[in-house]
């Protein structure tokens, strides 16, 4: 299906090429804000975090996830932490709804700590993973750099530097791998697998694997986001809504439950 979110290509801005000139990142800025002021999401397509390096976050998610409940318990997410693993059904990101079918794993900043990393089960699970944080980290802050510069801000740095501590106790920035194992055969009456919501912070890099997500349109109306393939999809939060006076918009999205049961998906 045709989909609504705009496809923009980024190559000429790239993790790996880097070679825009002014003309071109005046172009791709525009082009994005265009996509975040209507949608609110756009998909980026060759942004240059390779393919073989997303794969490896996904198949080193899929080993944790797999892991025996009382393993990963060792690994539970804590107040003061707020990094670590969520526990199936523990959110319910619209509170309406009974809690999530996912579970997932956060990663902030924590100071060095054995229980931070499942690192005896798992001994490449951290580098894969903060190796994965880093190239995010430097592929958002282009994308905040081109915002600002499509917004014609004064200083196109600014919300750069507002992310300046991203990865550090200083900034909440988070990523998170999700997982959505098989639907129980017995669910609780609107279950779904991510209740209605939008983002709360600046932007947000979603990489799919598997088909599910549902952006609201501006009709109203639920629309799948289907995956394409060497393209990272990008959204707005509500701090961007409010840092942009309402000109950019953070749209509400979901994820359902599949209708062919027991499909395995995992998701980041
Ligand atoms: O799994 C997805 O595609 C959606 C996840 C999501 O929207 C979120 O974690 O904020
Ligand atoms: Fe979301």
């Amino acid at each position: 299906m045709e989909s609504p979110i705009p496809v923009v290509e980024f190559l000429p801005y790239s993790l790996e090429h880097y070679s825009a000139d002014d003309d071109q990142l005046v172009a791709l800025a525009g082009q994005i804000i265009h996509a975040f002021s209507t949608t609110g999401f756009v998909y980026l397509s060759n942004h240059g975090i390779p393919t073989a390096q997303i794969e490896q976050v996904f198949q080193v998610a899929e080993k944790f996830f797999s892991l025996p409940k009382n393993v990963k318990e060792k690994y539970a997410w804590s107040v003061d932490s707020v990094h670590g693993w969520v526990a199936l059904e523990r959110e319910s990101i619209n509170p309406s709804r009974p809690g999530d079918l996912k579970e997932a794993f956060s990663v902030r900043w924590v100071p060095e700590k054995p229980s931070a990393w499942p690192t005896a089960e798992l001994p490449e699970f951290q580098d894969v993973v903060l190796d994965f944080f880093d190239k995010c980290k430097k592929l958002s802050l282009q994308i905040l750099e081109l915002v600002a510069r499509g917004l014609h801000l004064k200083d196109a740095k600014v919300f750069v530097n507002s992310h300046a501590l991203m990865g550090t106790g200083g900034n909440p920035t988070a990523l998170r791998l999700l997982h959505y194992p098989p639907v129980p055969a017995e669910t609780k009456p609107g279950q779904v697998r991510c209740g209605e919501h939008s983002d709360y912070g600046a932007i947000t890099l979603l990489f799919q694997q598997v088909p599910g997500l549902e952006v609201l349109n501006r009709d109203g109306v639920y629309v799948p986001a289907p995956i394409i393939e060497n393209a990272v999809l990008v959204n707005i939060g509500d701090l961007m809504q409010r840092w942009t006076s309402d000109r950019l918009v953070s749209t509400k999205h979901r994820v359902l439950l599949p209708t062919s049961q027991g499909r395995e998906q995992v998701r980041q």
